[in-house]
């Protein structure tokens, strides 16, 4: 590649659950040049970083996955993002493409604009900004609003869009978009799909290609190379926090919750899905111990959808310590939520 050359960088957006870690982990393990990943999540613990560090593949060492869990990237950009990025930047050996992976709860568009920073403008492009939907979610209703509170919300105030965060995170991230990918294709009917599509088509001002997917699996070469320069581009990104400025994640709150050993996998899964049937929770994971396997269980809820794998041994020497991230709407039971996890 010519050294004067901008690197480029691909922005992978989407709701909580939709995919983004499982999409950037086929990438590693499929990329065809020299990877960095920065990854950041809303919560604070890194599961996303050490799933991806736990990958293996060869080709993928663990310093070239950095984590920023300080927080929120579209909120940080200047703290976190900036420097982590010229971090990579200076490196003997420089990646030559850089994946950010970005929490489910933030707005890529600040993202975006961070690229035209004096201090990293020239060095990198935002090559295309791939927002992963859960096509399965959508379907579902989950970010739509109820037409008639919107309605009634409207005919009191008319500056008001929605009544709905998760419509409006969700909204943003389809906005800034040069490539959607409609994941979870095997969970949904042939009519999930025409809805998804349709409502996503309201949303959009101009034409994005949309590909589907299961478990993110795309070829690298359709998803690495769009060539969007996005950063020039933003006036064609549109979103509900342009006249606002930074949006601070007031909707959502999230708690850890530090849990002993459990007999088996199921003891605890049962726990999660009464915990996501009673309370208002949006996203689980974390990792956990389960009585006598030397290795850690990973966890993870999509609403009361759980999925659970053995997927290391637990470091030796270091205390076996099972935590639970939890990610919520606004005011939600804490208590009531532990109650359930740790009864
Ligand atoms: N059935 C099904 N499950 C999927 C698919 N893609 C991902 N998942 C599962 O959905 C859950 C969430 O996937 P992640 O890749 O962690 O989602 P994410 O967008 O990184 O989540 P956050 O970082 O928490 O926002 C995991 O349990 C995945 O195994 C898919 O295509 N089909």
């Amino acid at each position: 590649m010519n050294s004067l050359a901008k690197v480029p960088c691909t922005i992978v957006t989407g709701f909580l659950g939709a995919g983004k870690t499982t999409l950037v982990r086929h990438v590693l393990e499929n990329a065809d040049r020299r990877l960095a990943v920065i990854v950041n999540e809303f919560g604070d613990v890194g599961i996303d970083g050490e799933i991806l560090k736990g990958c293996g593949v060869e080709s993928c060492p663990e310093d070239a996955i950095v984590e920023l869990a300080n927080g929120c990237l579209c909120c940080t950009v200047a703290d976190d993002f900036v420097p982590a990025l010229k971090g990579l930047l200076d490196r003997p050996n420089p990646p030559e493409h850089i994946v950010i992976e970005t929490s489910g709860l933030a707005l890529p568009k600040p993202l975006v604009k961070a690229f035209n920073w004096p201090e990293i403008a020239s060095r990198v492009t935002v090559d295309g900004v791939v927002a992963v939907v859960d096509g399965a979610a959508v379907a579902a209703g989950r970010f739509a609003d109820d037409p008639e509170a919107v309605a009634r919300q409207r005919a009191e105030d008319s500056s008001l869009d929605h009544d709905n965060p998760l419509e409006e995170v969700f909204e943003d991230q389809i906005l800034c978009a040069d490539l959607i990918l409609l994941n979870k294709a095997d969970l949904m009917t042939d009519a999930d799909r025409k809805s998804v599509v349709n409502e996503i088509g309201k949303v959009l001002p101009r034409a994005v290609a949309l590909v589907e997917t299961r478990h993110g699996q795309v070829p690298v070469k359709v998803l690495l190379g769009l060539g969007a320069a996005a950063e020039a581009d933003l006036a064609a990104r549109p979103s509900h926090h342009d006249l606002e400025g930074e949006h601070d994640h007031e909707d959502f709150d999230t708690f850890i919750v530090d849990l002993p050993a459990y007999a088996s996998p199921q003891a605890l899964i049962d726990r999660m899905v009464k915990a996501a049937e009673e309370h208002d929770v949006l996203r689980m994971k974390g990792f956990v111990e389960i009585a006598g396997k030397p290795m850690r269980l990973l966890v993870q809820g999509v609403g009361t959808r759980i999925q659970h794998q053995f997927d290391r041994r637990w470091p030796d020497g270091a205390p076996r310590r099972g935590r639970l991230v939890v990610i919520g709407q606004k005011g939600f039971d804490q208590t009531g939520i532990r109650a359930i996890l740790l009864g």
